[in-house]
C-alpha cells in the first residue's frame, strides 16, 4: 500500500535532462517508478492539492511567467513542503537559452516602461499592492507549503512584502535631481536620474516575497524592468506576485519570473554576462555573492549584495531581564532562526547571566513546534535537510566545547525530518563554530561578557556586518556601542530592525547596497548631469 501510494507520486512523464540541455522523455514503468524513488529524485509521499487550499485558484501556477505569460517547458523539478516533505508542485527546469527570452521580453518592456512618468508608476505599485493584500491569505499559504514558516508569520511577510510597494510608490516621483552651481561663470549644471535598465533579481527561500517586492517595488518606481530568478524551493510565491503584478496593470514584460533547478549556474552565469542586464540585485549568501561578483566583471554591471550575517545580541546590566529576553526571542527565533538578521551571539552581561539564560529556555521550552498550516504553532520546519545537519553540527561542536544546553539540542523527529528543537546553549565560547558561523536555526547560544570593551570587540569579531542588537538604558552606552558597531544596522532596544521606511543593508561580507527607505530606489537608478554653457554670469 505505501509503495503504491509513492508510486502514484511519481510524474506521468519523466523527462530527464543532461548538462548538455538534451532532454530524453519517459513513461515510468513501475521498475523506473521504483528506481526514481530510490534514488531520491521523486521523494514525496503524496501531493499536495495546492489549488484546494486557495480562495484564488489561479494564484497557483506550475508556469514560469515571461512577457506576462505562462511559460511552459518539458522540463521540471518537484518542490516539496518542508513539513510534510510532500509533493506540492512542479515548476519549469528553464535553460540558459530559455532564460534569454525572458531578458529579451524585459529588455523590450524597457523601450517603453522607462518613459511612464513617476506617478504612473506609483499607481501601478498602489493597484499592486492592494492586491497583494486582498491575497494575504492565499500568498501566505503558499509561503507556509514552501518555506515552513508558521501561517501567522507568513501572512506578516505577505504585509511586509506589500509594504515595499507603497513605500516605492511614495518614493517615485521624489527621484529628484539637484541643481548645481559650476566653477565656470557661464554655465549652469543639474542632474537628472534615469533607470538602469533591465534588473536582475536573484533571491533566497527564507523570505519568498519580501526578498522580491523590496527589490522589484524600487526598480518599477525607478522604471527599470526585471528578470526575478527565485530559489527553487520557494518558487510559486514569486509566481503568484508575478501574475498579481499583471492584473494590476503592469505591463507584460516588466516582471519575469523564471525558475530553474538543473541549470542554476549556467543561468546564474547568463545573469551576469548578458550585456542587456545593467543590474544584478541578489539575496543569499556570501560564497554566492562572490561568485556573482567575479562573473559580472566582464559587463559591469551595477550590483547589490545582501548577504549572509552573523549578528551579536549585547544585553547590558541595565535593562530588565524580561525585557531583554522577549526582545532576545523576536530576534532569534523569527522564521525558526532562519533570517539573516536573526541574533546569533546572545551575550549577556555577567551580572545577569544565570537568570537571563534560565529565563530565555523556560520562554523557548514552551514554543509549539509543528506543521505552520496548523493553529497556534510558531516554529515550523527547517528548510531542508541540509539545514537541520548544520544546526545539529553547531550544537554538537558547542557541547564539544563546554557548551550547556538548557532546552532543545535535538532534533524534533516525532514532527518530521526537517524539525529540530528550539535550542538554549548556555556557557557558550568564542572556540565554538557559532562564534564564526551564522548557524542559520534555532539556537540560542548565550555568551557571558564582563566589560564594554571587551563585548564590543567580540561582538566585532566577525568577517560579516549585517544586523547587530544591544539592549541599555543608559543613552551615552547607547549612541557610544552603536557607533563601534561594525554593522550596517543596530537595533537598540528591540530584536526588530526590519521595515520598509528604514535602510537595509550590511558592511563587510554582508555585501553592498541598501534596499528600502529613501536609498532604496537609488540602487535603480543613474544620476546623469546636464551643464548648459553660454548662459553668462550669474545675476
Ligand atoms: N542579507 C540579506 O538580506 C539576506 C536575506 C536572506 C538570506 N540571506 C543569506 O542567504 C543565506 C541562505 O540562503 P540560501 O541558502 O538560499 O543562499 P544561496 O546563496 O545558496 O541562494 C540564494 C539564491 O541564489 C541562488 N544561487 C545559488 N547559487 C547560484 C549561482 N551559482 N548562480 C546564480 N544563483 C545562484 C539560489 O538559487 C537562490 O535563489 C544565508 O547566508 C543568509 O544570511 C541574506
Ligand atoms: O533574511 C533576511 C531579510 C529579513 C528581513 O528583511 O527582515
Amino acid at each position: 500500500m505505501v509503495l503504491q501510494t509513492r508510486l502514484m507520486s511519481v510524474p506521468r512523464v519523466i523527462t530527464v535532462h543532461t548538462r548538455s540541455g538534451a532532454r530524453v522523455h519517459h513513461k515510468p514503468n513501475a521498475l523506473l517508478a521504483c528506481r526514481i524513488l530510490r534514488s531520491g529524485q521523486c521523494r514525496s509521499l503524496s501531493n499536495i492539492n495546492v489549488k484546494d487550499k486557495l480562495s484564488a485558484r489561479y494564484l497557483f501556477r506550475e508556469a514560469a511567467i515571461i512577457d506576462g505569460k505562462d511559460f511552459p517547458s518539458t522540463m521540471h523539478f518537484q518542490v516539496y513542503d518542508p513539513a510534510t516533505e510532500a509533493q506540492i508542485g512542479v515548476c519549469p527546469d528553464l535553460t540558459p537559452r530559455q532564460v534569454d527570452e525572458a531578458i529579451t521580453a524585459a529588455h523590450t518592456a524597457f523601450q517603453s516602461f522607462r518613459r511612464t512618468t513617476s506617478f504612473e508608476r506609483a499607481k501601478l505599485l498602489r493597484e499592486w499592492r492592494n492586491l497583494v493584500m486582498e491575497s494575504q491569505e492565499d500568498l501566505a499559504t503558499m509561503i507556509t507549503l514552501e518555506n515552513g514558516k508558521p501561517i501567522a508569520e507568513a501572512k506578516g511577510e505577505v504585509a511586509y512584502a506589500a509594504s515595499f510597494m507603497d513605500w516605492f510608490a511614495g518614493e517615485a516621483p521624489r527621484a529628484y535631481g539637484d541643481v548645481i552651481a559650476t566653477s565656470v561663470a557661464g554655465n549652469r549644471a543639474m542632474t537628472i536620474k534615469q533607470p538602469v535598465g533591465v534588473c536582475g533579481i536573484i533571491t533566497p527561500w527564507n523570505f519568498p516575497a519580501a526578498m522580491i517586492t523590496r527589490k522589484v517595488a524600487a526598480a518599477i518606481a525607478a522604471g527599470c524592468t526585471v528578470v526575478i530568478k527565485p530559489d527553487a524551493e520557494t518558487p510559486f510565491t514569486a509566481i503568484a506576485l508575478a501574475k498579481l503584478a499583471k492584473i494590476a496593470g503592469i505591463p507584460d514584460g516588466v516582471v519575469n519570473v523564471v525558475t530553474t533547478k538543473s541549470f542554476l549556474k549556467e543561468v546564474g552565469e547568463k545573469f551576469c554576462t548578458d550585456e542587456r542586464i545593467k543590474k544584478l540585485s541578489f539575496t543569499g549568501s556570501t560564497n554566492v555573492g562572490k561568485l556573482l561578483m567575479a562573473q559580472s566583471s566582464s559587463t559591469l554591471k551595477k550590483l547589490s549584495f545582501e548577504l549572509g550575517g552573523n549578528a551579536p545580541f549585547i544585553v547590558f546590566p541595565d535593562v530588565p531581564v524580561v525585557d531583554a529576553v522577549t526582545a532576545a526571542v523576536t530576534s532569534k527565533f523569527r522564521g525558526s532562526g532562519q533570517t539573516c538578521v536573526c541574533a546569533n551571539r546572545i551575550f549577556v552581561h555577567e551580572s545577569i547571566y544565570d537568570e537571563f539564560c534560565e529565563l530565555l529556555a523556560e520562554r523557548v521550552s514552551g514554543f509549539k513546534i509543528g506543521n505552520g498550516l496548523e493553529d497556534g504553532i510558531n516554529q515550523g520546519p527547517l528548510i531542508h535537510a541540509r539545514a537541520v545537519d548544520k544546526v545539529e553540527g553547531h550544537v554538537e561542536d558547542a557541547i564539544k566545547h563546554g557548551g550547556k544546553v538548557l532546552a532543545g539540542g535535538k532534533r524534533a523527529t516525532e514532527f518530521g525530518p526537517h524539525f529540530y528543537h528550539p535550542t538554549v546553549i548556555k556557557d557558550a565560547k568564542p572556540r565554538m563554530k557559532i562564534m564564526k558561523e551564522e548557524t542559520f536555526g534555532p539556537v540560542a547560544a548565550v555568551f557571558k561578557f564582563s566589560t564594554e570593551a571587551e563585548v564590543v570587540a567580540l561582538a566585532n569579531d566577525a568577517d560579516v556586518g549585517l544586523a547587530s542588537y544591544l539592549m541599555t538604558n543608559d543613552i551615552n552606552r547607547a549612541f557610544r556601542v552603536a557607533e563601534q558597531l561594525e554593522f550596517g544596522m543596530v537595533g537598540v532596544n528591540t530584536g526588530i530592525v526590519s521595515d520598509c521606511a528604514t535602510p537595509f543593508g550590511g558592511v563587510k561580507f554582508s555585501g553592498f547596497g541598501r534596499e528600502g527607505s529613501k536609498y532604496g530606489i537609488e540602487e535603480y537608478l543613474n544620476i546623469k548631469s546636464i551643464t548648459f554653457g553660454g548662459i553668462g554670469a550669474p545675476y
